[in-house]
């Protein structure tokens, strides 16, 4: 049975581009590795119709919090076969986003904190109803949100698949994420968190497989 590590943090502070380098660190030491990012587009329905709605469809769905946390949420319950298995086959399984990301993001949303009721209602119902595997470990990429703003725009220029939504392009709501986020790793919400920057990242994953 392998070990389960999420990888948070902001949209564009480089989740995407750690994971990578963790999995390539963890095989290079021998370790088998399965990495899986949500929201899963092009594999779920419903976290395609989440990513059109923060493009501007399906009218005022992206105005309810919670409609917006249940879609991304029912996107990793379909998932739970998946990570069961890859937790059965491999020593690493990693998340690029997990359910921390409904979380920070529908807590900071309400204006809200990481002990708010939003935040009760997300471990219910992914933990608890879906039986979603708890995380053995959570990592944040503590990248600042003027700097992963930065990126995502960047990305945007370069990438024409990759257009800012409407999270993205709303720099209080990435402020307020970022502050959700901090009050996820000092209360260790639902298993042990560590923050990282960029170079520490790699490292502070190994370490939990030792
Ligand atoms: N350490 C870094 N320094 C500078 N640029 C970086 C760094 N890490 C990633 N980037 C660039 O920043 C952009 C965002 O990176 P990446 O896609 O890995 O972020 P992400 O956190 O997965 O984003 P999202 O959650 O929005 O999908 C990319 O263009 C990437 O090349
Ligand atoms: C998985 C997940 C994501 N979100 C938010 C975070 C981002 O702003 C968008 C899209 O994710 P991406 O990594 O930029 O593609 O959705 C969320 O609120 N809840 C979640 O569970």
């Amino acid at each position: 049975m392998g070990i389960l590590v999420a990888v948070e943090g902001l949209d564009g502070a480089g989740k995407r581009t750690i994971v990578g380098r963790i999995e390539q660190a963890a095989a290079e030491r021998g370790a088998s590795v399965s990495s899986i990012a949500f929201p899963r587009y092009g594999e779920s329905i419903t976290a395609d119709i989440a990513s059109e709605a923060l493009h501007g469809r399906h009218g005022d769905l992206r105005e309810s919090v919670y409609a917006m946390g249940l879609l991304f949420a029912l996107d990793r319950a379909a998932a739970r076969p998946l990570l069961r298995q890859a937790l059965a086959e491999h020593d690493l399984v990693l998340c690029d986003r997990y359910t921390a990301s409904n979380a920070a993001y529908n807590a900071a949303r309400l204006g809200q904190g990481a002990e708010s009721e939003v935040v009760s209602w997300v471990a219910d119902l992914e933990f608890g109803r879906f039986g979603l595997p708890v995380p053995d470990h959570q990592l944040l990429l503590g990248v600042p949100p003027e700097v992963a703003m930065g990126r995502a725009v960047g990305r945007a220029e370069t990438d024409a698949d990759r257009p800012v939504d409407s999270y993205e392009r709303d720099s209080d709501l990435q402020r307020r994420v970022y502050r959700v986020y901090g009050e996820l790793v000092e209360s260790n919400w639902m298993s042990t968190w560590s923050w990282a920057d960029g170079d520490n990242a790699v490292e502070q994953v190994l370490a939990q497989l030792n």
